[in-house]
C-alpha cells in the first residue's frame, strides 16, 4: 500500500503538472478541487478506520486539501501579498503563469529551507540578545515573528504551528501585553478592523470593508481591560490578533477568515489621552446606553455579513463583559473567553487537583477553594464550580449554599454584609452566624482567610502581582489538602500573584501550581523538577470556537461550555495527575483542540443546536458517530502549505 507521503507526493505533483499548463478556466480548476476532495475522502474512507489520533495524521489530514488557490493578482501584488506570497519558493512555471519571472532571484528554494532559514535567524536573533533584559529580546522576537507574519502567511502559521510552545508566549502571554503597552511605536500595518464611536450610524456599510468574503471567527475586544494591565484603549488590538493567531495554530481556522476588532469608545486612561502620538479617539470612554448602542450596532453588522461567524468577546470590563453575555448569548453564536473560557480552564485544574489527592472526582464537592479577584473571570469561574457540585448532587445551582467557595476582592473576605455587595458576586458572598464562621468577618485579609479556612486551592484571578506572599503561602502549608494546589492565573507574568519558585519554597515541594502564563519549571532541592503548569483559557477557547462553528451552533450554550471543560479534564491520566500535570504540554494544542472541539459539537447535537456548516448539514451531524465527529473536526482544521496559485483573469 503507498505511504501516506507518497500519495499525498503523486496527489500534490498532479496538481502541479495539471497547473503548468496555463488552463486558467474556472471549471477545469473546479474539477479539480472536486477530484482532491474525492481522493481525500478515499483515503479517509482506508486510513481513518485504523487511525490512532496523534498529531501528524491530524497534520497529514489537513495537509491533504491542499486544493488550488485562484489568484485575481499578479506580479509585485502577488508578493506584496502575505497570503499568496511565497517568497523564493515560487516554481518557475507559477513564475512565469503568474507574472512573477525577474522580479525573484533566480534560485528556487523549497519551503523546508525558507522554513530552515527563518529558524536559524531567530535562533541567531536569541544568541545575539543573551543577557538583554528580557523585555527587550522578547520584543525583538516579536518583530521577527510579525514581520514574517506579514509577509509570508503560510511560513509564518508552520513555524508557529511547529514551534508554538516556544512561540506562544511571544504572539500570546506575556509578550503580547508589552505589545499592547507598546502599540503606539510599535505599529506599521493595520491587521483587523477598527470601529469607534465616531462610526455610528455607519458600521453596516463598513463592515464591506473587509476584503474576505467569508469571516468565521471574530475576536473583539474594547481594550478596557487588557490582561491585568488595565485600559489600554485602541492599543489593545493586540488581544484579537494574538487570539486569533492561536486560532489558526490550534484550531485550524483558515486565517483568511479571521477578523480582529477593536471597538473605540473612547480611554479612561489619562497617560494614552495626554499622549500626542496615541492612535485612539482622544476621549473619555462612553457609558451606558450609548456604549451599547455602538457595541448593537457591531453585533448587528457583523451578523448582516456573516451570520454563521462565531463572535468572542475579550478583555472587557467587569460590567461589560457579564452585561454584553447577558444581552447576546441567546442571539447571536459568541461568548465570552474571560468568563466563560476561563471558568473551563480552571474546572479542568481544580478536578485535577482533587484527582492529585488521589481522592474520587466526587469528592470535589467537599474542596474549600478560595478565589482572590471577583472579577468576570473571578465570577466565571466560581459560577461555572457551582455548576458543577449542583450536577455531583443533584441539587440546583441557584439553591446550592456557598459552603466550599470563599470570594476575596481588593476590599477583603466578600460577605453578605458589604455594603454595595455586587449582584454578580452576591451568590458568593459569605453569609455568617452559622456554624461554618471559621471566626471570619467581612472584609477578612487574604492571609486571615488562609489560616483559618485551610484551603484546598488557592486560585489568584486579581491582577495584582506577587498577592500571593510569604506569609499567604506559609499559610497555605497547613491545608487540609495532602497536595495544597496554588493557582496564579492572573496575566502577564509580572501580574502573577506569585512564582513557581515561592510555591515549592513556602508550601512545600509536594504542592501543585499553575500559572496563567508560561513560568520554567523549578529545580527542587531533592534534585527533582517542580512542574509548571499553564492554566490558560488558550486549551479551551479554540476548541469550543471551532465547535461551536463546526456545528453551525445557533448559540453556545452552558452544556457546549462543560463538555469542552470536561474533556480537558479527562485528557490526563490518572499517572500524570499525580505527578502534578494538570494541564498536557501546549505543544499538542491541536490534538487536543480537537477534542474539545469533538465534544463541544456532541454537547450541541445533544441539545439539537447545531444547524451544520457548510456541505455538512444538520442531518449528517445528527448521524455522526462519536468518530465520524472527531475526523470532521481533524478535515477542517487548515494547515499551511503551499497552494498551487492559479491566474484567473
Ligand atoms: N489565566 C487565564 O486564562 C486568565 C487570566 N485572567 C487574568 O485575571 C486577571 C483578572 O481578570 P478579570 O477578572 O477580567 O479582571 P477584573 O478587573 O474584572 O477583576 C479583578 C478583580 O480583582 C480584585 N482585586 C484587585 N486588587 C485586589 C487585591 N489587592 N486583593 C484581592 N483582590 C483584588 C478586584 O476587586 C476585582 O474583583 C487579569 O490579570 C487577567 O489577565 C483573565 C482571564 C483568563
Ligand atoms: C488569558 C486571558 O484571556 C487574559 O488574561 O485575559
Ligand atoms: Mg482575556
Amino acid at each position: 500500500m503507498l505511504s501516506q507521503e507518497k500519495l499525498f507526493l503523486i496527489h500534490f505533483s498532479h496538481l502541479n503538472f495539471f497547473y503548468s499548463v496555463d488552463l486558467g478556466r474556472r471549471d477545469k480548476v473546479e474539477r479539480e478541487r472536486e477530484r482532491s476532495r474525492n481522493l481525500i475522502a478515499m483515503w479517509n474512507m482506508r486510513h481513518l478506520a485504523r487511525a490512532t489520533w496523534n498529531l501528524r495524521q491530524i497534520r497529514w489530514l489537513s495537509a491533504a486539501i491542499p486544493g488550488p488557490c485562484i489568484v485575481r493578482k499578479r506580479g509585485t501584488d502577488i508578493l506584496h501579498d502575505p497570503w499568496f506570497n511565497k517568497d523564493t519558493a515560487f516554481p518557475l512555471t507559477e513564475r512565469d503563469r503568474l507574472g512573477l519571472r525577474g522580479l525573484l532571484p533566480p534560485r528556487v528554494m523549497s519551503f523546508e529551507q525558507q522554513y530552515e532559514r527563518f529558524m536559524n535567524s531567530y535562533r541567531s536573533l536569541e544568541h545575539n540578545t543573551e543577557g538583554e533584559p528580557e523585555s527587550i529580546v522578547s520584543l525583538a522576537k516579536w518583530r521577527i515573528l510579525n514581520r514574517l507574519h506579514d509577509r509570508n502567511e503560510t511560513l509564518y502559521y508552520r513555524v508557529l504551528i511547529d514551534n508554538i510552545k516556544d512561540f506562544a508566549p511571544i504572539i500570546y502571554t506575556p509578550t503580547v501585553g508589552l505589545v499592547c503597552q507598546n502599540y503606539g511605536g510599535l505599529f506599521r500595518r493595520p491587521r483587523g478592523m477598527y470601529f469607534s464611536a465616531k462610526d455610528k450610524g455607519e458600521m453596516m456599510s463598513m463592515i464591506y470593508n473587509w476584503p474576505a468574503q467569508q469571516v468565521d471567527l471574530v475576536v473583539v475586544t474594547d481594550g478596557s481591560r487588557i490582561l491585568g494591565l488595565g485600559d489600554l484603549g485602541v492599543q489593545g488590538i493586540g488581544i484579537p490578533i494574538g487570539k486569533l493567531d492561536i486560532y489558526v495554530a490550534a484550531a485550524g481556522i483558515n486565517p483568511q477568515r479571521v477578523l480582529p476588532v477593536m471597538l473605540d469608545v473612547g480611554t479612561n486612561n489619562q497617560k494614552l489621552l495626554e499622549d500626542k502620538l496615541y492612535l485612539g479617539l482622544r476621549q473619555p470612554r462612553l457609558e451606558g446606553d450609548e456604549y451599547l448602542a455602538i457595541v448593537d450596532e457591531f453585533m448587528e453588522a457583523v451578523h448582516a455579513r456573516w451570520p454563521k461567524a462565531v463572535i468572542q468577546f475579550e478583555d472587557f470590563q467587569m460590567k461589560w463583559a457579564f452585561e454584553t453575555l447577558q444581552r447576546y448569548r441567546k442571539k447571536f453564536c459568541m461568548f465570552n473567553d474571560d468568563i466563560q473560557g476561563t471558568a473551563g480552564v480552571a474546572l479542568a485544574g481544580l478536578f485535577g487537583a482533587v484527582r492529585a489527592q488521589g481522592r474520587p472526582l466526587k469528592d470535589f464537592v467537599k474542596q474549600k477553594i478560595v478565589v482572590v479577584g471577583a472579577g468576570s473571570a473571578g465570577i466565571g469561574v466560581l459560577s461555572m464550580a457551582k455548576q458543577a457540585v449542583a450536577r455531583m448532587l443533584g441539587t440546583d445551582p441557584a439553591t446550592e449554599p456557598n459552603c466550599q467557595f470563599w470570594l476575596i476582592d481588593k476590599d477583603g473576605l466578600v460577605t453578605q454584609e458589604r455594603k454595595n455587595l455586587d449582584p454578580a458576586a452576591a451568590p458568593f458572598a459569605r453569609t455568617f452566624g452559622s456554624e461554618n464562621t471559621e471566626g471570619l468577618t467581612e472584609g477578612a485579609s487574604l492571609v486571615e482567610v488562609v489560616k483559618k479556612v485551610k484551603p484546598h486551592v488557592l486560585l489568584g484571578l486579581s491582577g495584582v502581582g506577587g498577592i500571593f506572599n510569604e506569609d499567604v503561602l506559609r499559610a497555605m502549608k497547613d491545608s487540609d489538602s495532602p497536595r495544597p494546589a496554588v493557582f496564579a492565573m492572573s496575566n502577564p507574568t509580572t501580574n502573577a500573584e506569585c512564582t513557581p519558585g515561592d510555591v515549592f519554597k513556602y508550601v512545600g515541594e509536594h504542592a501543585i501550581f499553575a500559572s496563567g502564563s508560561p513560568f520554567n519549571d523549578v529545580l527542587l532541592e531533592d534534585g527533582k523538577m517542580g512542574y509548571v503548569n499553564q492554566a490558560n483559557n488558550m486549551y479551551l477557547f479554540p476548541g469550543v470556537g471551532l465547535g461551536a462553528l463546526l456545528s453551525g451552533a445557533r448559540y453556545i450554550s452552558d452544556g457546549m461550555l462543560q463538555a469542552a471543560a470536561e474533556c480537558l479534564a479527562s485528557y490526563m491520566t490518572d499517572e500524570e495527575i499525580k505527578k502534578g500535570f494538570l494541564f498536557p504540554s501546549i505543544s499538542s494544542i491541536r490534538n487536543i483542540t480537537t477534542r474539545v472541539g469533538a465534544s463541544v459539537i456532541q454537547a450541541a447535537i445533544s441539545e439539537e443546536l447545531a444547524e451544520g456548516h457548510g456541505d455538512v448539514g444538520s442531518k449528517e451531524l445528527y448521524h455522526m458517530s462519536e468518530r465520524e465527529i472527531v475526523d470532521y473536526v481533524a478535515r477542517n482544521m487548515w494547515f499551511p502549505v503551499y497552494s498551487p496559485l492559479v491566474h484567473e483573469k
